[in-house]
């Protein structure tokens, strides 16, 4: 028997899920990372498996490639891949413009490199990840560990003199040790509430020795599919200037559904 899925993992399964639409024969995927982008992967691994689908991947992280191999995707880094034609990936928040902020689970430094190396980037979120403006969610900023404190106050210091509600920053820990990126780099979280210029906060923050990159994804995602947990998805385009809404029928997967009972 199939799982029961909370409201809010159907809204992310039923956003993965029309995203994988988008995929045709042939293609070279970045393949986001987090819960959402999890679900995208088991959608792209039933069409390998059911329609014999020919993809390839290049994965935001070790936890997306180990995914991936399961779910029978061709994993390839992105240096084989060189230019890939599309990437979903989740994200933490969008605003009206398809602004983001990703690198909640850790991976935005590859996700932002592969998002750059796609002609396309569709990006799937349930509904409360919908902002008027980027800032509620902490600002994942990656640092290289030497010095890091010292590029912790740097950044707090150019706080100051831009347009942020909340000015505090914090070491993302795992459990008694810092949290540690692939990359071998640690994170900085702006807890910022509220960003008025998000442009000139991601360029600013770049600028700083040690830091690496920021989770400000400004003018990289074209779409956006966004899932609610009654089925029903709306499709934005930013280049298009179009809204759709679909609705998705839960029935359709519940081999993927059953991976969830064991
Ligand atoms: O940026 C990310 C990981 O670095 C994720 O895409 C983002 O955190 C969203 O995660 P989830 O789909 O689990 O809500």
């Amino acid at each position: 028997m199939a799982a029961e899925l909370s409201p809010i993992d159907k809204a992310k399964f039923v956003a993965a899920r029309r995203a994988v639409d988008f995929v045709e024969d042939g293609m070279r995927l970045g393949l986001g990372t987090g819960s959402t982008a999890a679900w995208m992967v088991r959608c792209l691994g039933e069409r390998v498996r059911e329609e014999g689908l020919k993809i390839t991947g290049v994965p935001t992280s070790s936890r997306t490639a180990e995914l991936a191999r399961q779910c029978g995707i061709t994993v390839l880094g992105l240096d084989e891949a060189k230019w890939l034609d599309l990437t979903i990936d989740g994200a933490d928040e969008f605003d009206a413009n398809l602004n983001l902020i990703k690198g909640g689970g850790g991976a935005l430094l590859q996700e932002k490199i592969v998002a750059t190396a796609s002609d396309r980037m569709i990006v799937i979120a349930d509904v409360a990840k919908e902002v008027a403006q980027l800032g509620a969610f902490p600002l994942p900023v990656e640092v290289v560990p030497f010095g890091w404190q010292t590029s912790k106050a740097l950044i707090e210091e150019t706080l100051v003199g831009l347009d942020v509600l909340g000015r505090e920053a914090s070491l993302r820990m795992n459990g008694e040790a810092p949290f540690v990126t692939d990359e071998g780099n640690y994170i900085v979280d702006l807890h910022l509430q509220r960003i008025g210029n998000a442009r000139q906060l991601a360029l600013v923050l770049n600028q700083i020795p040690g830091v690496v990159e920021n989770g400000l994804f400004i003018d990289i995602c074209d779409v956006v599919v966004i899932g609610h947990g009654d089925g029903k998805v709306e499709l934005r385009d930013i280049n298009e200037g179009t809204t759709a809404e679909e609705r998705i029928e839960f029935a359709d997967s519940d081999n993927i559904f059953a991976d969830l009972d064991e």
